[in-house]
């Protein structure tokens, strides 16, 4: 099982959204990290098949996705991040919906639904109207019906967008219950979601893939970049124009500040263990505000 993209680029008019993405998946959860606008999306589009990319090529087991798309479709699951439902269907409807759309057996599909409705814990409101959801309700339909066919690969965009923290914790359980074997890819700006979720982490940077590997692996690539610094709460404004700061803790007429930085910030600054937070925040500087 490989999904495999060699020399993928997009370009929309001027805009190079991805540029020359080479990458090989085996079985596995991938975290994909990016900041907004670096190309996730358009990514997933095109893994996905939604999308073709200007140049480069995407295989599933050495063959052209595009090629053998209705193969390739029927070990697909997908959540993009403009997913749409009916509003006027209930949950259950709606899953049955999908489950049609994929050419799944009706007798099978109503078990399958009932079953995914259960696991993401709407089987308690699966006759109510969509548009009676929550946010968080609606994401949890997202993601069930994206499992639906049992899919190979399974991409979610922005998966736990509007979920709770119970609900993020439900959802993770699920993902490593059901990514034996698969090849599950997600992305999410909740970093602590992929670092608990993800056996690799993928980090695209304006369209280039910079970096991948396990969360532990990446995290040592800034190991001794970062600080952690006391000051007095009157210096705090210059430190945060002239540093990268990832936390700041406020006691009194004092501040404690975390700071990435490969030199170190001030005289009494201790090292600290810099955790995947720190990393997003070292890749992604300007999203930082720098
Ligand atoms: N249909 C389009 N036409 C023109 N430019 C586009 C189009 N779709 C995306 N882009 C541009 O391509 C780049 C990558 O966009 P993309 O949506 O893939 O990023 P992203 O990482 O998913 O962002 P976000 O986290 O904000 O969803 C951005 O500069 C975006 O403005």
């Amino acid at each position: 099982m490989q999904l495999e993209l060699k020399n993928v680029t997009k370009s929309y008019d001027d805009i190079i959204a991805l540029n020359d993405v080479s990458l090989c998946l085996a079985p596995g959860v991938y975290g994909l990290l990016g900041s907004n606008g670096s190309g996730k999306t358009t990514l997933f589009r095109i893994i996905s098949g939604v999308l073709k990319q200007t140049t480069g090529t995407v295989t599933y087991n050495e063959k052209d996705i595009r090629a053998n798309s209705d193969e390739f479709r029927s070990i697909l699951g997908f959540l993009p991040q403009d997913f749409s439902y009916y509003p006027d269907f209930t949950g259950m409807k709606f899953m049955l919906y999908i489950a049609a759309l994929k050419g799944i057996n009706r007798n099978f599909a109503k078990r399958r639904c009932l079953e995914l409705l259960k696991l993401v814990g709407l089987d308690d409101v699966k006759d109510k109207k969509i548009k009676k959801y929550s946010g968080g309700m609606k994401q949890r339909l997202g993601i069930a019906q994206a499992m639906i066919n049992d899919p190979e690969v399974l991409i979610l965009d922005e998966p736990t967008v509007g979920l709770d923290p119970k609900e993020r914790v439900r959802f993770r359980n699920l993902i490593s219950s059901f990514s034996k074997n698969k090849i599950v890819i997600l992305s999410t700006h909740i970093v602590s979601d992929i670092e608990y979720i993800a056996d690799e982490i993928l980090v695209l940077n304006k369209g280039v893939l910079e970096n991948r590997g396990p969360s532990s692996k990446l995290i040592e690539t800034i190991h001794g970049y970062v600080w952690e610094t006391e000051i007095e709460n009157d210096k705090l404004d210059d430190m945060l124009i002239v540093h990268l700061i990832s936390n700041q803790k406020h006691a009194g007429n004092r501040t404690v500040l975390r700071i990435i930085s490969k030199e170190k910030p001030t005289p009494d600054a201790k090292q600290v263990q810099p955790t995947l937070e720190d990393l997003y925040l070292y890749y992604f500087r300007m999203e930082a505000g720098r």
